[in-house]
């Protein structure tokens, strides 16, 4: 990974409370353009709420600065946040299921004709072609005017990830990305986070399982109970290696004891 590539968000001390619950503590954290950063930990070590800070959907404790291109950003939002190109996929979450595959692509995007009105025939044959491109959709079982509620785990993966790289999302957040998903579904959707760097374009990714994670990462970070516990590229410790360190670190708090 090249260390010299600029920033693209940042959390600086970033804290975050939930009544009792302090989710997330001065939390220190960067992507950078064209890497892909993998978040770990146990259950309730704040990953989650890492992902939603970062998709807007939580402001910082005050002291905390959500920054975007080396700037502080004013009136952290999900609108503001997306207008800066970061998507978010979530397995069940990302899109309507009772909405069509193309109006999902277009979302809050939707192209006019020249009378204004919504261009639904080039909506519909630009998701068509992009289910063909960017999903290999062949058989013709996944077609645009399909409702998103019948589709399987893996085509609705599908369908956000595709959405993210043709609006060129600059940050795309994967929370849980391959849950339920069979194993050539998942295999696809690894190979879509590759594609989102291959691109140039940054991704945050939370997988349980850190087989999956391990493969596609530039940068690991540890999480628990609220912080950063540690940091690692794959290329510095071996898969057996990081499993080890994430029991210690279940066990003690510590990257190593
Ligand atoms: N909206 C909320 N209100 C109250 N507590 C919350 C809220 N969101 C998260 N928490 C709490 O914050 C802590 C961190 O939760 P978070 O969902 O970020 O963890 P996680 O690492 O993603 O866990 P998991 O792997 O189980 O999904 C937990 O104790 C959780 O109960």
């Amino acid at each position: 990974m090249d260390e010299t590539a600029p920033v693209v968000m940042e959390l600086h001390n970033v804290s975050k409370t939930f009544g009792e619950v302090q989710a997330l503590r001065d939390v220190n954290f960067h992507v950078r353009q064209g890497e892909i950063v993998g978040l770990l930990g146990d259950n309730g070590s704040g990953k989650s709420t890492m992902v939603k800070m970062m998709m807007g959907y939580h402001q910082p404790d005050p002291g905390g600065e959500v920054r975007f291109d080396d700037e502080p950003v004013r009136g952290w939002s999900v609108a503001k946040a997306r207008s800066l190109g970061i998507e978010t996929v979530y397995q069940e979450r990302a899109l309507a299921d009772l909405q069509s595959v193309w109006r999902n692509m277009f979302m809050g995007r939707e192209p006019v004709n020249r009378f204004g009105l919504l261009d639904t025939r080039r909506m519909r044959r630009e998701a068509a072609a992009l289910m063909k491109g960017h999903m290999g959709f062949t058989s013709g079982a996944v077609h645009p005017d399909n409702v998103v509620q019948t589709m399987s785990g893996g085509e609705k993966q599908g369908v956000a990830i595709t959405r993210a790289l043709h609006f060129h999302a600059r940050l795309v957040l994967l929370d849980e990305p391959t849950m339920g998903l069979s194993l050539s579904e998942t295999q696809k959707t690894l190979d879509f986070v590759r594609s989102i760097k291959e691109a140039g374009h940054s991704a945050v990714l939370i997988d349980h399982n850190i087989n999956h994670v391990y493969p596609v990462v530039d940068r690991l970070v540890v999480l628990d109970r609220g912080s950063i516990a540690g940091e690692f590229s794959p290329s510095e410790i071996t898969l057996d290696e990081l499993t080890d360190r994430l029991r210690t670190v279940a066990r003690t708090g510590q990257m190593e004891e």
